[in-house]
């Protein structure tokens, strides 16, 4: 069984797989969506239980913008039911963050998450990270642009500049643990699609066939069984 020691304090996942669940069971796409936000609140549920410290979620790409645009809209639409909605936040006393450029979400989508990040940051339950129109390399890409106006200023020598300052601009660096011990990635897919680049450095990757609509307990068990025995050498012996 699992071992609450070896528990992972981050977890990540890539919930992927909403449209071809859909089109399997013969419904529509948004159906799909609208499955994977019901899979993405019994996946909190439960790490919240698990006693994980914080769980990102990689809910929408800067890649995803090309789908058409009906699609995209529902999605927005999706987000905003999702990020307003009362539904049991209190006992789960969970805390939320957004990671991903909010800029050019709508200004109602911009508010909801802002908002929801203010009343849930005192929170001391599980701290779900959704990423929201993230990208790996434009979080790297404007963590650089912020330390070099610190050094263009003189706020910052070149010579101090470590991981540690480089992971504290970085768009996860508000979790507690911000680096992932343990990814999921659901469909079959094996690939990192451009989610946290610097963050992922040596976290554990799990791959689960299953189409993350379909994944029931069990099935997020399994990858936590996966994980518990695994060496993390980190590169070392
Ligand atoms: C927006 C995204 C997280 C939804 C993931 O599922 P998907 O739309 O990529 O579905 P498919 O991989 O089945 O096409
Ligand atoms: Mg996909």
């Amino acid at each position: 069984g699992l071992k609450l020691e070896l528990m992972p304090k981050h977890v990540a996942v890539i919930m992927d797989g909403h449209r071809r669940w859909a089109r399997q069971k013969g419904l529509s796409v948004e159906q799909g969506h609208r499955a994977g936000g019901e899979k993405m609140k019994v996946l909190t549920r439960l790490c919240n239980q698990w006693r994980i410290k914080v769980l990102t979620l990689f809910a929408f790409s800067t890649e995803n913008w090309t789908r058409p645009k009906e699609e995209v809209d529902f999605l927005m639409e999706l987000f905003l039911d999702l990020a307003s909605s009362q539904e049991n936040l209190d006992e789960d006393n969970l805390r939320f963050s957004f990671i991903g450029d909010k800029s050019i979400l709508s200004k109602s989508l911009r508010e909801a998450l802002i908002l929801r990040e203010e009343t849930t940051k005192s929170n001391s339950g599980l701290h779900v990270m959704v990423a929201l129109n993230y990208s790996g390399r434009q979080d790297i890409l404007q963590a650089t642009k912020s330390i070099a106006s610190k050094v263009n200023n003189g706020h910052l020598a070149v010579k101090d500049i470590d991981s540690n300052i480089f992971e504290q601009e970085l768009e996860t660096h508000r979790a507690e643990f911000p680096e992932p011990d343990l990814l999921i990635r659901t469909s079959g897919e094996q690939r990192i699609s451009n989610f946290m680049l610097w963050q992922l450095a040596y976290t554990e990757l799990y791959f689960a066939k299953k189409l993350f609509p379909d994944m029931e307990q069990e099935d997020f068990i399994d990858a936590l069984k996966s994980f518990q025995p695994r060496e993390r050498r980190y590169g070392g012996s």
